[in-house]
């Protein structure tokens, strides 16, 4: 098989160029999600502008130069034409406890055009009882017409996430991200739902963007659509080829980005041939603070202008970090420094790879 790639790559960029402008931040936000409370993100400026490089501080070197690979096709290669001038996208509700909701809900703001939520569930310590309790208040804030689609994270196993599939189904569900780790294991639920007339469709997130073949999930038969991430599977270019080779519908989400990332992330929703899902993009609802498009307190402003969330849809554009957001925002020297070393370490990857 060809290599998972349809363009030359850019010629990787010196590891001066990607220094020299090099802005590292930490995000603080309202509610812990993915285990974390702050979110660190370099940013890069490229000859199409800036492009953001944040994989999870726990990821190793190989993993990590994936998301180098994806920032720097961002900046540095022409990006695919776009065929949509608008991108819808979903709120998301981290794994809170029911009586939460609300109050994490309302920073989303006006909720009179949200059209769909997905929610977190399984989260550390979360019986199913307490997913139940939180699908369930969310049903009471927003109603029965928005969609609302559940994400995973692979923490079920196969028999519980059956089990919880068939209980969690009359909540009407638009579909289950993740709901177990193995691929092998995604087609068996797959068949065991449908053969059940469990009417919840499968997507698959981190076995594609983790997984040594993206392709697999389709190969199998594992799920009913893809969740695509700009950054983790090396850019724009390579997301479009495995969209296209997969022959499934995508949906493309953020990683928690900055304003920055998440601007590549309505970029690419704009250039896929086919969009029938609302993107996983408005995550920067879940931060006190952004890079851009916020005032000095933080408050949101600039949710009108391309790139930035309004109405709960992206017009896709470039976004340009404000200095004194990166001021207010910097990581500091120690935190800088670890990222220019993780920097090196991932450029010193690709380089080898050729
Ligand atoms: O898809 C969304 O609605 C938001 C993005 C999101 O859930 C996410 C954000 C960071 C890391 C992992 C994930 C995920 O989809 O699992
Ligand atoms: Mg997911």
């Amino acid at each position: 098989m060809r290599p998972l790639r349809t363009e030359e790559p850019a010629p990787l960029p010196s590891l001066d160029e990607l220094l020299e402008p090099m802005r590292v931040v930490s995000l603080p936000m309202h509610t812990r999600f993915r285990g974390i409370t702050r979110r660190e993100a370099a940013l890069l400026h490229g000859p199409n502008g800036w492009v953001e490089f944040s994989p999870f501080l726990e990821y190793d070197t190989a993993e990590a130069a994936a998301w180098l690979a994806g920032a720097i096709d961002a900046g540095w290669t022409p990006q695919p034409a776009p065929v949509r001038d608008r991108v819808s996208v979903n709120a998301t509700l981290p794994a809170v406890p029911a009586g939460e909701v609300p109050a994490v809900m309302a920073h989303y703001g006006d909720l009179s055009a949200l059209h769909t939520v997905k929610v977190k569930v399984a989260g550390e310590g979360d019986a199913l009882e307490d997913d139940r309790a939180r699908l369930r208040a969310l049903r009471e804030l927003v109603g029965d017409d928005v969609r609302v689609r559940i994400d995973v994270n692979g923490r079920w196993g196969l028999d519980e996430a059956f089990a919880a599939l068939a209980q969690l189904a009359r909540f009407g569900l638009e579909y289950a991200e993740q709901p177990v780790a193995d691929v092998e294991d995604l087609a068996r639920l797959r068949e065991q739902l449908a053969a059940h007339d469990v009417p919840v469709p499968i997507a698959a997130d981190e076995s594609v963007r983790k997984a040594e073949d993206p392709l697999r999930v389709a190969e199998l038969g594992a799920a009913d659509l893809i969740i695509v991430k700009a950054q983790p599977l090396g850019g724009a270019h390579r997301v479009l080829d495995v969209v296209a080779r997969s022959g499934l519908p995508a949906v493309v989400s953020s990683a928690l980005d900055t304003a920055v990332g998440i601007a590549a992330g309505a970029r690419l929703a704009a250039a896929l041939p086919a969009l029938d899902h609302a993107c996983g993009l408005a995550t920067g609802a879940l931060f006190t603070d952004d890079v851009a498009g916020r005032d000095a307190h933080g408050a949101r402003t600039a949710e009108d202008a391309a790139g930035f969330v309004h109405d709960f849809a992206i017009t896709p554009g470039w976004v340009e970090p404000d200095e004194d957001a990166l001021d207010r925002l910097d990581a500091g020297v120690a935190r800088t420094g670890w990222w220019r070393e993780r920097i090196a370490a991932c450029h010193a990857a690709l380089a080898e790879r050729g």
